[in-house]
């Protein structure tokens, strides 16, 4: 059964906002939820409530309550590599087996990180990409301004400009690297561990890989490999979903173990949150049932996030991997075509930068999709009040002015009478945006803010029927790499057969 025709097909109908706020008394009340330190109001999407209602339907009809459970419980919930999905067991949620095995990781990394911490280690490279990255590197840039740890050096890129930097930082003598991936196999990683490992060599740093710490699901392979310490996690934790694991180790070296576990907590207490709340007053469920609805039904391609605070400035950037390689599918998990989109295109940036960039065309362009401001009430730095409260209003007034918009009339009264300016100047309104308010940052409300974003593409993969626990798309570009660094000719296009000559590979 196709549970997202109708939705489909209502999808087509235009929404006024402005008139649902009129319409539905309760409007504002069924769409605002404070979860975790973690206030959310989708009020002004263009969701009305009796769709909000169909949605709801839906996601019975697709048994999330059902997928919600087996997700718990670590069953399988990735058929493609036969896998559950066990990151919530980093944070004591699950299946009591594997909640022990995530305990015990927990313990070891604590007791590498206060080693470390107490051993004058100065610098730390960090080497890993993709889910084996951008997770850490949002946590050291949003928590870690104040702690008292090494400084952290995050290094993803191939292009050894990446670590040239990192290492032009670091004295090689007060550096330890620590590689991450979750396979071991990583072209990126590996490449960038041996050039790391001849840095500290030329420099007469004794044995260096025996001073390398790994993390990785495959322990076999970096021990092989030579790694001095090695942290290990469960192959069911997925590489986007790791920073709760050893990876997190980071976290844990440069503010100490229990703002790790600090994070974890907060994570926890929306896992708690997802798994008991009904539908109707769920957080994840209603923001997925909105992603559902713009995408999939109203043809929404972009959602944009701009978090109006500097420490989150990398949120936009996790969160592309974590919904677009999640929910960036065109079958479903049984391998059959989806009837319609799956996600749309996760962007953004940080205000109020991006309004002196971006936001044009957001007022006044033709690609139309919902805009997610998240702000934070209390400001991490000690500045005159008024960059806080400057910022704060911004984020507010954007989000009205994309509603209310200007008319025509109103505009013209600004244009001295001049239609053409006046045109310039309309602002239709009418454009959808959410708000996530968090009372302060910190651990506890990053890892409630993170795990929120987990659940919610969850639930949207459920809804859409789709498997968000893969990522085949990420291969067939890393084997016709392989096949052009080993000059093999895979019968290229005249473009790329022409490029490769130019590019002098
Ligand atoms: O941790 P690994 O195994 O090095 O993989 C890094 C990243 O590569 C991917 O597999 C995609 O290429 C991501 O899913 C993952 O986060």
């Amino acid at each position: 059964m196709d549970h997202l025709a109708a939705l489909r097909a209502a999808g087509a109908q235009p929404v006024d906002i402005p008139s649902l706020f009129v319409g539905e008394p309760d409007r504002l009340d069924r769409l605002s939820l404070t979860v975790a330190g973690l206030h959310a109001d989708l009020s002004r999407l263009a969701l009305p409530l009796p769709i909000l209602d169909q949605l709801l339907a839906a996601a019975t009809a697709a048994d999330l309550p059902g997928w919600r459970a087996r997700l718990f419980a670590g069953e399988i919930v990735n058929p493609s590599e036969g896998r559950a999905a066990t990151h919530m067991a980093e944070r004591g949620q699950g299946r009591a087996d594997h909640v022990a095995t995530a305990a015990a990781s927990a313990t070891a990394v604590a007791a590498c990180a206060e080693a470390l911490r107490s051993a004058g280690v100065r610098d730390v490279i960090h080497i890993g990409i993709g889910g084996s990255a951008l997770g850490p590197a949002l946590l050291i840039d949003a928590l870690g301004r104040d702690g008292d740890g090494p400084n952290i050096h995050v290094v993803a890129n191939i292009d050894g400009e990446a670590l040239a930097r990192a290492m032009a930082a670091c004295d090689p003598h007060r550096t330890r690297l620590v590689i991450v991936s979750k396979t071991f196999t990583t072209a990126e990683t590996m490449t960038n561990a041996q050039s790391a490992l001849d840095w500290l060599a030329a420099h007469g740093v004794a044995d260096p890989r025996a001073g390398c710490i790994a993390i990785t699901a495959r322990p076999d392979r970096a021990r092989a490999w030579g790694a001095g310490t090695v942290l290990d996690f469960a192959t069911s934790v997925g590489g986007r979903y790791s920073l709760w694991s050893a990876v997190g180790l980071p976290l844990a070296l440069r503010c100490g173990p229990a703002t790790l576990a600090a994070l974890r907590a907060g994570a926890a207490a929306m896992d708690a949150h997802f798994r008991d709340a009904p539908l109707a007053s769920n957080l994840p469920v209603l923001a997925a049932l909105a992603d559902v609805w713009a995408a999939h039904a109203q043809g929404q391609q972009t959602r944009a996030v701009f978090a109006y605070d500097e420490r989150l400035r990398l949120l936009p950037s996790y969160l592309q991997q974590l919904e677009m390689e999640s929910n960036g599918k065109r079958v479903s998990r049984d391998g059959d075509p989806l009837p319609g989109a799956s996600a749309a295109i996760t962007w953004g940036g940080t205000g109020t930068d991006a309004q002196h960039a971006v936001f044009q065309l957001l007022h006044q362009g033709t690609a139309i999709g919902p805009i997610e401001f998240i702000g934070v009430k209390q400001p991490g730095h000690g500045l005159p009040a008024t960059h806080h409260r400057q910022l704060l209003a911004n984020m507010l007034a954007q989000g009205a002015a994309l509603l209310k918009g200007r008319s025509f009339d109103a505009a013209l009264a600004l244009s001295g009478g001049d239609p053409a300016l006046a045109r310039a100047k309309t602002f239709p309104g009418n454009r959808p945006s959410a708000t996530l308010l968090l009372d302060r940052l910190d651990a506890e409300t990053l890892g409630a803010l993170i795990a929120f974003y987990e659940h919610r593409t969850f639930a949207a993969a459920v809804l859409l029927g789709l498997n968000p626990f893969d990522q085949w798309g990420v291969e067939l570009g890393k084997e016709m790499a392989n096949a052009l660094i080993a000059g093999e000719d895979l019968g290229f296009d005249p473009s790329t057969a022409r490029l490769v000559a130019l590019a002098g590979l």
